[in-house]
């Protein structure tokens, strides 16, 4: 996350890590959403590679053990069908993952709500993006949570000329496009945006400018969750 700051520990007790094994350690990767006690919502990019994962519940610091930690290792992942590797501006860049065991929900970890199947937020809607991605663009990944405002940017504002134009589409939501963004290591984590006073999880994080995680007029885009309820419902039963 460019911007905005460390978030109030557990703050937002869906937020996971989903981090890939390598040697004998686990690396953060990716963000995501723990939307059912069994089932993460991530972004397709995040587990186009095969690697042993695991998902961290209830963290803060990425890089310290605060007694508030879940790990729950991925027993299967489901890749939206459509999803195409070479193309992030196609769309269907969402995945679920299976915990190979239920979460306990507590003070620290709770499941994030999503939108109703077809919702589209109005231009400037309050939103935050969550994430321990990288906090400039080609800098490091943040230890500590962080959050960051970005209101909604319509679709029609964003495939506008001097935006992302055709590259976005209605499957998608734009978030931001000043001074604070999502950057590489918030993939597939949420945009909380703030709905009847509820925070409802309406985006996974999907992909900023090549030019600059926050490039002016090129908003962060999110994978649109309300376009893909009746899929996950599919999935997850
Ligand atoms: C034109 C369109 C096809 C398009 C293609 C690629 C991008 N962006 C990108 O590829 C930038 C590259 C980058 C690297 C380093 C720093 C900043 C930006 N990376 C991203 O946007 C990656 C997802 C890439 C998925 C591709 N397999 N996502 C993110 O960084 C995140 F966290 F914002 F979600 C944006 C648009």
């Amino acid at each position: 996350v460019v911007g905005g700051d460390v978030a109030r520990p557990n703050s937002w007790p869906w937020q996971i890590s989903l981090q890939y094994k390598s040697g004998s350690s686990f690396y953060h990767t990716c963000g995501g959403t723990l939307i059912r006690r069994g089932w993460v919502m991530t972004a397709a990019h995040c587990v186009d590679s095969s690697r042993t994962w695991r998902v961290v519940l209830g963290d803060h610091n990425i890089n310290s053990h605060e007694g508030t930690e879940q790990y729950m290792s991925v027993s299967s992942v489901y890749i939206h069908p459509n999803w195409n590797s070479n193309s992030v501006a196609g769309g269907w860049d969402i995945a679920l993952l299976r915990l190979s065991s239920e979460a306990s929900l507590n003070n620290y970890v709770r499941l994030g709500a999503l939108p109703p199947s077809g919702q589209v937020l109005p231009n400037n809607n309050p939103c935050y993006i969550t994430g321990w991605g990288r906090t400039q663009t080609g800098g490091n990944l943040s230890a500590q949570l962080k959050q960051a405002t970005l209101p909604v940017v319509d679709h029609q504002t964003c495939s506008s000329y001097g935006w992302w134009g055709s590259t976005v589409k209605t499957s998608m939501v734009c978030a931001g496009g000043g001074s604070n963004s999502g950057c590489q290591g918030d993939s597939g984590g949420p945009l909380n945006c703030s709905v009847g006073g509820q925070w409802v999880v309406h985006g996974v994080t999907s992909f900023v400018s090549s030019s600059g995680c926050n490039a002016y007029r090129k908003p962060t885009v999110f994978t649109r969750v309300s376009a893909y309820i009746s899929w996950m419902n599919g999935i997850m039963g």
